[in-house]
Parts: C-alpha cells; structure tokens; sequence
C-alpha cells in the first residue's frame, strides 16, 4: 500500500560534459584570438612591405623626373657601365682630353642601374613595363598584364603576394602616366600627356620580414599558450569549487529530504512503535474497503486493546510499559502477514487490518494466536509481566460499509470482550450496538451528574459486635439519577475509573464525606472515625497526600477522624510509592484500611511494611460463614493475621445473627452490616448517632 512520502527526482549536473564544453569554448576563445592576432599580424607584415614598394615606386618616379628634367649624364665606360645599345644618339660615346671614354646614360639606364643595386643588395626587384614597351625586356609578364589592364579599367594601385621561385614575394604595381616630359622620348609611340604608359611593378621579398617577424609570432602563440593554461586552472578551480558547492548543496538537500521522509513517517507512524497510526491506518482502511468493493471481497478488522496496561503503566513507569508494548508489536508483527496491515491507534490499542479475508474461521484462527501470542510472559530486567488483551472484531461488508463505521464496531465488539472477562475475542453483533449506546449515554450522564449535584453519600455504622458500640462510618456513594432513580456504586464506578471521572468524583467523596463528618462533631455527636473508598486510578494518579491534606484544612476535620480504604492490589502495584504515600498519611494520623482483605494476592512480607490500622474482611468468606468450613478457616486465618499485624479486623457484609456469632468467635469484633444497619442517608445517620 503507498504512503505519500515527500520524493524529489534530482537531475545529477554532468560536470564531465559541462567541463568538457568549457575547455572546448576556451580552447576555441584562445585558438580565434591567436588566429585574428596572427592575420593582423600578417597584415601588418604585408602592410609594411607594401609601404617599402610605394616608397621605392616613389624613389623610382623621382628619379624619372630628374633625368626628365636634367638630361643624361655620362659615365666611363666599365665592365658595370657598358654602352647602352638602345640608345641610338649623336655623341653617345665622348672621348674626354685625358682619352678616356664616356657613356651617356639616360634616366631610363640609370634607372635600370638602379634597380639592379636595389635587387642585390634588398632583394627588391622593380620592373619597368608597358604594353607597348620599347625594348624585350619591358615587356609585362601575365600579373603585369592583369595589373595595367585594371588600371585602365581605372584602379590606381595593386598588389599581391606571389610565389616566385619558391620565394614568397609582395608584388606591388602603381600605373605610369604620361607626362609632359615623357613625349621626349616616347612622343613616338603616340602618347599624349596623361595616357597610362605602363607601370612600374615592384617585388618585395617577405622572407626577410617573415624572419624578423618571427619572434613575434612566438611571442603570440606562446602569450596565448601561457593564456590558456591560466584558463585551464581557472576552469579547474571553477569547476573544482562548483563540484563542492553542489556536492553541498546535494548534501543539503538529502539532509532535508531525509527530513522530510522522517517528518512524513513521523506523520504516519508511531513514534514508539513504527507501525503505521491512525491516520496512516484510515487511509489504508479507506483503500482496502475500495478495492474490496471492487472485488467483492471481505476485509476484517481486529480491534486489540491490552487488558489493564493502565495499572503496568502506573505501577512499573512508562518505560517498562513502552517495553512491554513494543515487546507486544514485535510479537505479533511476527504472527501478521506482510500485507495486513497492523497499526497503533495509541495508549494500548492496535488494530489489524486483514485484506481479503476468505472464511471465518481463519480471522478466528487469527484471532486466538493474538491472545495467546500476548499472553506469553514478558521479561524487562527484574519484572516478570504477563498481558492479555480483549479483541473486537468485525467484518466488512457484513457489520458496516465505511471505515467510521467499522471502527466504531470494532470498538463495540472490544468492549463486549472486555465484559465477557477480558483475554478473549468477540465478533461485533448489532445487539451489541444497543449497550454501546447505554454505555455511552452514560457516560455522558456520569459527566452532567457532578455539575448537576445528582450524587449523595450514604453512611454505613461500624459498631463493636460484643458491646453494640460505634466504632466508625464507611461514606457510600451514590447516584440519584434523574430518571433510573438511585444507582449502586457498582453499577457507575468501573465507567467513572475507565473515563478518568473517578478523580473528581473522589475528590467530592473525600471532600463531602470530611466535611459531613465535622458537621457532625460540630452539632456535638460523639466523634467517630469516617471511612472513605479510595479508587486505584484516584491512588496512583493523584497527589493523594496533598488533596487529603488541603480536604482535611478545608473542613477542619481532625486527621484521626478519616480513614481511607484502599486494596490490596493497589498497594501491590507500585510498592515504594504505595509505600511512601500511606506513611506520609501515617504520620499525619489518618487512619488506613485494607479493604476486601482475602480477596486478592498480597505479599505478606510486604503487607507488614505498611502502617495500615485496620483489615477488612471480604463479604464473600462472611456470607459463606454458616455453610462453608473453607470461608471460616479463611477468616479465621485473616483474623489471626490481622491481630499478628497488630491491625484490628472487621467484618463487611454481616447480615445474620449466626454470622455475628461465628465472627466473634474467631476473634473479631468490628462489624458493619445489614444486620445492624444499612448504608443510611446523613439525616437518618443522626438518629443512629444519637
Ligand atoms: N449484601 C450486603 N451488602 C452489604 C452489607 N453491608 C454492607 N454492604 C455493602 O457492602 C459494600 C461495602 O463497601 P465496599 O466493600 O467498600 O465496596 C464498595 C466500594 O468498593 C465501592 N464504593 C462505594 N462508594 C465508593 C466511593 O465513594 N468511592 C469509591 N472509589 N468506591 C466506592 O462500591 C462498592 C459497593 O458499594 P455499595 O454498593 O454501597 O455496597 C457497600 C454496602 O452497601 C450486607 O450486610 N450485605
């Protein structure tokens, strides 16, 4: 069966593909910065030698127009000077006085001479070109012919780099207008002033820059290496740190989710057990009747309660009681099915739910090694306890169609148990209803009857059976109930215990009782010592000592003048503080009684530690007195016991003069009975008194 237990999927980050993609975008990041600085780089490279050939186009026009402008000079004649064949003029060849020979060089050869210099001693080559050139070598090879045929399509300037003879090279070209000057030598072609008479391409080699840029290009790539490497540490550190914060917040959030479980389960179970409780237990219930509607089935319910946990509980402390109880769950958890459910509704009551239950006799089955599973003897440390418990039982869909509704006979049918003597089972049967019902209109009667005043007390006389003197009062309760008229303390005390009702009802008997007794004294009776029942619940849960004190300063009653009954089994139940109680009342002067003394198992040894003053002898051996041998020898055996003690024995419940006599010759002469008087109203007391 589900439980809504609080479950949060979480999706795990994948730090792996997360770290994987951030050194991919970094190494990417670093890889495009190292690319655009290398082809800035590159371009700055280019862009200087582009700059040396402008210059060397400008360096080269310049000296065009000064040979223009100044003519030839003549040079002598050498092996780097010969004669230039393409100048076909007057006086090109002059012999000076001293005999030597001079050659006239034009601009053009002085140019070229120029040029040769500048190829040998920088590698720069510049050629000359036209399409329509003078001498072979002008003419413009295929980058030329491209080139002059865009300047004429009206570009001022281009160039490229060029692989020439496996050297990398900047070739640059720049048009050559005609000018003025020009036409003295090239009037012939047909020129005119502005034509674009060719070019001038100019060849940087790279290789020197490459090679002076190098330690550059180092400085980049290992600057972008050194840059990487940070990053990568900085990646590692980011993603360390990320891994510890999410493995925080992981531990974080399974600390709440572990919190969230546990309050969830704390919400569903008991705490002392783990079984399922009552809220998880509706629920189930709720689900089992659904599926079981469904399917036509038939569940069964299994109300349990443990016969009197209350007076372990008291007696031995909670502790021994939460023992016992989880000793109890483990036994029977052990006897269940894994797919029933069983669950604590609290206190002492569990409840077992049985899915699917085929014939009766097997809940019977069932329901028997409960009870015998319970009963079995408990040990926790020193304490030897022995449970039982009384089951309810009831069926769905025979006894009620809704989960309220099943409880409630399960209820019933436990209360039937516990009636029919505790320790057994019993099916819930709609009879039983109609007492469920009784049982609680009176409680709700029991509730009305303090505020609305309906109880009284009635006064029994103890008298000395020998001299008919009075010896004392017993304060008997009673309820004068509206409409049922006057109810027997028998008949309302056993519900007013198991309600809790007994504590201020016994509070009013104590306080009614006191008080009555001092009226008495003050209209000038003789004092007598006034008896007062006290219950087990009253015992044990009440500070009694106090609310006896605090009674007796109200009414002002003398503390010899009260004496409280109590039993056997109270005492029995929680030695030392039973102990620790009567000796505080001991010692104020009230006196103690054992009342229905015989009728339980007291330990004698312990029965002499107590301060009591009085036993009472159970009205069972006193009604027997005449016919049965037994309930002599037994009250006989009391009597002596009592005297033993040093406690003085009275008889309850004497009736007949035959009963009168026997008790006096065992020894005892307290009595108080029907044969000397009934349990008297205040008023009627008086006469008694008197
Ligand atoms: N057959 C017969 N009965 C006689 C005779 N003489 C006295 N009795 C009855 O015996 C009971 C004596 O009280 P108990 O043993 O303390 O037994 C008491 C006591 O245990 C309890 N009880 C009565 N009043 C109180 C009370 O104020 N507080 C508590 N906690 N229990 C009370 O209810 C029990 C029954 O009380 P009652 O019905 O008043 O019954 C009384 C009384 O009416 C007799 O000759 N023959």
């Amino acid at each position: 069966m589900s439980e809504t237990t609080p479950q949060k999927a979480r999706r795990p980050l994948d730090l792996r593909r997360y770290t994987l993609a951030l050194l991919i975008a970094w190494t990417l990041c670093i890889g495009a910065s190292l690319a655009w600085n290398l082809v800035q780089n590159h371009r700055t490279i280019l862009g200087i030698a582009r700059n040396s050939a402008r210059n060397a186009f400008d360096k080269d026009l310049l000296y065009r127009r000064w040979g223009a402008l100044y003519g030839p000079v003549y040079l002598p004649v050498s092996p780097q000077v010969p004669p230039n064949p393409y100048l076909d003029v007057p006086e090109r060849e002059v012999t000076t006085t001293s005999g030597r020979t001079l050659t006239m060089v034009n601009p053009a050869y002085m140019t070229r001479m120029v040029y040769d210099l500048a190829e040998k001693s920088h590698g720069i080559r510049s050629h000359l070109t036209s399409l329509n050139p003078l001498r072979p070598q002008n003419a413009p090879d295929p980058w030329e012919i491209e080139a002059l045929r865009r300047f004429a399509e009206g570009e001022k300037e281009i160039s490229s780099v060029v692989s020439t003879e496996g050297s990398e090279y900047l070739r640059f070209m720049r048009p050559f207008w005609v000018e003025e000057a020009c036409l003295k030598c090239h009037s012939r072609q047909g020129y005119k002033i502005g034509d674009i008479r060719g070019g001038i391409s100019i060849s940087i080699p790279l290789a020197p820059l490459w090679s002076a840029n190098h330690g550059t290009i180092v400085a980049y790539v290992l600057g972008h290496g050194l840059l990487w490497f940070l990053g990568l540490g900085g990646i590692a550190l980011g993603v360390g740190s990320l891994r510890g914060q999410i493995r925080r917040r992981e531990a974080a959030e399974d600390s709440l989710l572990e919190k969230e479980t546990h309050l969830a389960f704390l919400a569903n179970h008991d705490t002392l057990t783990g079984l399922p409780n009552r809220h998880l237990l509706h629920d189930r219930l709720d689900q089992a009747i659904a599926r079981a509607q469904r399917s036509q089935r038939r569940i069964a319910i299994l109300l349990i309660e443990l016969d009197r946990f209350k007076t372990i509980n008291d007696s031995l402390g909670h502790s021994v009681g939460d023992r016992v109880l989880c000793e109890i769950t483990g036994r029977l958890l052990g006897t269940v099915r894994k797919s029933d459910t069983f669950a604590r509704l609290g206190g002492d009551e569990f409840l077992l739910l049985l899915d699917d239950v085929g014939q009766v006799a097997s809940i019977v089955t069932m329901a028997q090694r409960l009870l015998l599973d319970i009963d079995q003897p408990i040990r926790i440390d020193s304490f030897r306890v022995q449970v039982t418990a009384s089951l309810g039982i009831c069926l769905f869909p025979d006894d009620a169609l809704d989960t309220e509704g099943l409880l409630k006979c399960a209820e019933v049918a436990m209360y039937r148990a516990k009636e029919m003597g505790r320790n057994n089972y019993q099916f819930y049967t709609p009879d039983m209803n109609a007492r469920a019902h009784e049982f609680l209109e009176m409680e709700n009667d029991l509730r009305r009857a303090l505020d609305e005043d309906q109880f009284v007390l009635h006064y029994q006389p103890q008298v000395d059976m020998i001299t008919g003197q009075l010896m004392g009062v017993e304060a008997l309760l009673r309820w004068q109930h509206p409409q049922k008229g006057m109810i027997p303390p028998g008949d309302f005390i056993p519900l007013a215990e198991q309600t809790g009702l007994i504590i201020p009802i016994g509070d009013w008997v104590l306080r009614t009782a006191c008080a009555q007794n001092r009226a008495w004294q003050d209209a000038g009776h003789p004092p007598v010592t006034m008896a007062v029942n006290i219950s087990m619940r009253q015992f044990l849960q009440t500070d009694l000592v106090t609310e006896i004190t605090r009674t007796l300063e109200t009414t002002g009653l003398a503390p010899q003048f009260l004496e409280i009954e109590i039993t056997e089994s109270m005492l029995m139940s929680d030695f030392d503080n039973s102990l620790a109680t009567l000796q505080a009342l001991s010692r104020m002067g009230v006196r103690i009684a054992i009342d229905d003394f015989g009728s339980g198992f007291s330990s004698l040894s312990h029965l002499r530690l107590f301060p009591l003053h009085r036993l009472k002898i159970d009205r069972s051996f006193v009604r027997d007195l005449g016919d049965a041998p037994q309930s002599r020898a037994i009250a006989g055996s009391i009597v002596s016991l009592a005297w033993n003690l040093g406690l003085e024995p009275i008889a309850e419940g004497v009736e007949i003069e035959e009963q009168r006599d026997i008790l006096c010759e065992l020894g005892c002469r307290q009595a108080q009975g029907f044969l000397f008087a009934r349990p008297l109203a205040a008023a009627d007391f008086i006469e008694f008194l008197r």
